[in-house]
This record gives structure tokens, sequence and C-alpha cells, in this order.
């Protein structure tokens, strides 16, 4: 990996680190912010006329990559301290072609948004980024950016590096997105931007929809057609965006753990305030109450026009597994191998069906899963685009393995989490990579009487 060249960008060197069984988790867990949301409050506020404000951006290493990303396109991105941040943009159309490769490290949503945004403006650019983004599939996006008049110049089998060439007279496009992805339906509706005329996204299956709300609440033309089938999204070309303030909500991606990590160690209980409970992000949190998991949602209420609520997850000893609907996957596809390791838990078989795209993430998160989970005792099978979990049941969980992150975040605690109700300790070769979606994971599951450690070693960290 060491000599795949200049354009390789890393996080540094590996961070072992250990989590050993412990006591009640108890108190509250302050989540950091979206990141879905936070990668666009940045890209669509680089787009507009005037300063965009932001409070509450999750400052993980992917968004930071999106933040230099946008200065490098001309847009001047200020840190304001606390998690205040503010864009002035540089207008629909108006980004400037960037001097030095564009390094979106280990973020898919990063580099697939801002290829879309890049890709009908008269610019060239080149991205890459680690050694897992590099290896994710990008035709998925250079194939519909080409319907505008993008032109892509890269390693063959549709693989980073890769230099896009931005269309100079763009035209829009009619796109049935082929794989349920919100990255590849953002990247369409980012191009449209610049295009005259309308583009029309369809997708077959509903994926997470913040592009169309806040590409709305920024002034654009968008309209969604939802029919039994599909939804069609309809997007005007060429409108002047304005500037907004957003405030980023708490990632329920990211108060997965906490949630999971409550329900598996004995006289847990902890409260995640403010959680999104958009219907397009909650599906774990529906399927984990299918499961008999002690989950309620405290204080319902509507911010910023999306359902928010306050999680309080209680140790629960008698869950159960389930077959979870292929029809929610969308919903809940970062939440996957948390759900595995809440199954281990539970008795019975959790059947995970329709969920290719989990081959295709930082890692294949199928596979790196059902790894790590036998080595610490418990059965899984697996195929293509299906896993089965059969749980061990409260205090049945060996533990006691290495298990490996392959440069995935959720990876990582995942099987941290696992440790904390183990027989034996769950170690992972590297944490590192969970800065990038979740930087105070360490500190705040400490703080909540988790037992976690880094190894001493002799790399410099
Ligand atoms: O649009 C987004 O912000 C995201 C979309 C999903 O990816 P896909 O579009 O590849 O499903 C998800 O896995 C990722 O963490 C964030
Ligand atoms: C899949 C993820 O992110 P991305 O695709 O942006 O790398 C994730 O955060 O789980």
């Amino acid at each position: 990996m060491q000599n795949e060249g200049a354009f390789m960008s890393g996080h540094g060197d590996p961070i072992p680190m250990t989590s050993t069984a412990c006591g009640p988790l108890k108190g509250t867990a302050n989540v950091p912010g979206d990141k879905s949301i936070s990668h666009r409050s940045l890209i669509f506020g680089a787009m507009c006329i005037g300063e965009t404000t932001i409070t509450g951006l999750l400052e993980g290493q992917d968004v930071l990559d999106t933040a230099a990303a946008m200065r490098a396109f001309g847009a001047e991105v200020t840190d304001l301290g606390g998690g205040n941040w503010s864009v002035r943009g540089v207008g629909v159309g108006g980004f400037a072609e960037p001097s030095g490769v564009i390094d979106c490290g280990n973020s898919g949503t990063g580099v697939r948004l801002i290829m879309g945004a890049m890709a009908t403006q008269p610019i060239t650019a080149t991205f890459s980024g680690d050694a897992s983004l590099n290896s994710r599939p990008m035709a998925r996006v250079t194939d519909p950016l080409a319907l505008f008049g993008c032109q892509t110049v890269g390693r063959t089998g549709g693989r980073l590096p890769m230099t896009l060439v931005g269309a100079r007279e763009p035209v829009p496009a009619r796109y049935v997105v082929p794989v349920p992805s919100a990255q590849v339906k953002s990247a369409v509706l980012l191009a449209g931007l610049n295009a005259p005329g309308q583009t029309v996204v369809i997708e077959k299956e509903a994926t997470r929809d913040h592009t169309e709300r806040m590409l709305e609440g920024f002034g654009a033309e968008i309209t969604v057609r939802e029919t039994d089938e599909a939804r069609e999204i309809t997007l005007t070309g060429q409108p002047e965006l304005k500037a907004q303030h957003i405030e980023v909500p708490r990632d329920p991606s990211s108060a997965a753990f906490p949630v999971c990590a409550a329900l598996i160690v004995p006289g847990s209980d902890v409260l995640v305030p403010g959680i999104g409970l958009n219907p397009t992000r909650a599906g774990l949190f529906t399927t984990l109450r299918e499961m008999g998991a002690d989950l309620t949602y405290e204080n319902e209420r509507i911010e910023g026009g999306e359902p928010v609520a306050d999680l309080r997850a209680k140790f629960s000893p008698d869950m159960h597994g389930i077959e979870v609907p292929p029809a929610r996957a969308a919903s809940m596809i970062d939440e996957y191998p948390i759900l595995s390791v809440v199954a281990s838990y539970a008795q019975g078989q959790t059947v995970m069906r329709g969920v290719r795209e989990l081959r295709v993430k930082e890692s294949d998160r199928i596979d790196a899963m059902a790894t790590g989970l036998r080595a610490n005792g418990i059965t899984v099978e697996d195929g293509e685009d299906w896993w089965i979990v059969t749980g061990a049941g409260h205090g049945n969980v060996t533990g006691g393995a290495t298990c490996a992150s392959h440069l995935d975040h959720r990876i990582a605690m995942s099987f941290l989490i696992l440790g904390m109700a183990a027989n034996a300790p769950v170690r992972v070769d590297d944490g590192g990579p969970i800065s990038t979606s979740f930087p105070i994971f360490e500190p705040l599951m400490t703080t909540l009487g988790a037992n976690v450690t880094r190894e001493k070693t002799n790399l410099k960290g």
C-alpha cells in the first residue's frame, strides 16, 4: 500500500483498541452531528451566493475533507469554533478549478457528491482517497454524469484516482438509479443544478432524502412524485441558491452505538437526546423494537421540519432474532454491522436480506462482520446479498478475538461494542477510522462506563 503513490491518503498508523466487559452503562450520550447533513451543508453552502452558517457540524475527518475540497473549488469555509462554521459560496456554476488533487480521504459521500457538483461546470478535477475509498466503485456516479456531458479519465474498473472533465455545455438528464443509493441520486441532482432545464431522477427504493429536503430549503425548484413503484424527483436547473442557517441534527447512525451498547450490557440505562427519526434513516430503531429491545422515544417533537426524539435504551435480556424486511434496508444501511452485534446477544436467528450494498461500503461489511463474529464464537452464514446471525444469547458470547477493521469506522465501533458484554475482551486491529464519523466515540463511551482502551504500541500515533 505504501508505494501506491502520491495520490494515496491515509489516516496514519494503526491504533489497536480493546474493549472489555463493563458494569452498567449509565448517563446521557450526546452524539455528534449528522454526517450526511454535514457534507451537504458545506457543499450546498458552497453553491450559494452569500454566507451560509452552520451549527452542530460533525467535525469528523470525512466532513473536514469535504470542507477542504470546497475551499479548493473556491468557497470560503471558516471554522468559527464549537461546531459553528460559515461558508461563503461561489454560486451555482461558480466553482474554480482546483490546483491540486481533491483528497476525499475515507468518504464515499464526499467524493460522489462533489463529483456531481463539479460535473456540469467547465473545470477539471482529479479525485483520490485512502486505500478503502480507492477500492470502491465510482462508475455508479461517473456513468450518469456522462449523460450531462462530463468526461472521466482514470483507472480501469471505475476506481479512484480519476479525473473528471466537467461539461462545458451541460444538458439535463433523466436517470433511473440502478442501485439503492442516496449518493448516486444526490450526485445526479447536484449535476442537474448547473444544467439548463429539468433533471429527473427516479429511484425504485426510497433512500435518505436529505438532498431533496435541503435543496428545497436552499430555494431550488424541486418536486417529488411518489407512486407505489418509485419516487420521481424533478429539479429545475440553474437556480440561484440562497444562503441558509443550518442546525445539523445529531446523527442517528452514531446514536446506534450507545443505544445498542445499552441494550446488551446488564443494568444499563442510557439517554441519547435529540436524534432525528426521519423515516429514511430510522430503520434500525424500528428493528430493535421488533426484536424486543427496551428502546423508547421520549419528548417526540418536530425540529427543522424533521421528527426528533430523545432515545432511551435499557438493558434488554430477552431480545429475539427477526427477519429484517428487505424493503427496510436503505433506511438502516449503515446500521447492519451494529445490528449484527445485538443479534449475537439475542436468542435465535436474525435474517438480513437484500443487503448487497453492504459489500461496497468502506469495507465488505458482510465479510468483515461475519469473519470477526465467527472468531468471537458466533455462528454466521452469508451469501452475496444476505446474512444470518444465530444469537448466542446473554452471557454466551465468548469474545477473545482480534478483529480487522479494514479501514472501516463502523466495523471498528461494532466490535468494540461486542466486547462490552463478551466473556473475554474483543480487540480491533485499528480504531483510527472511528475519527471519520464519531471522533468522540471513545471518551463518550468511557463516560457512560465502558472499558475501551488503546493499546500501547511502538508505533508513532
Ligand atoms: O448520501 C449519504 O449521505 C449516504 C448514503 C449511503 O450510501 P449509499 O448512497 O452508497 O447507499 C450511506 O451508506 C452513507 O453513509 C451516507
Ligand atoms: C458508508 C458510509 O459512508 P461513506 O459511504 O460516505 O464513506 C458510512 O458512514 O457508513
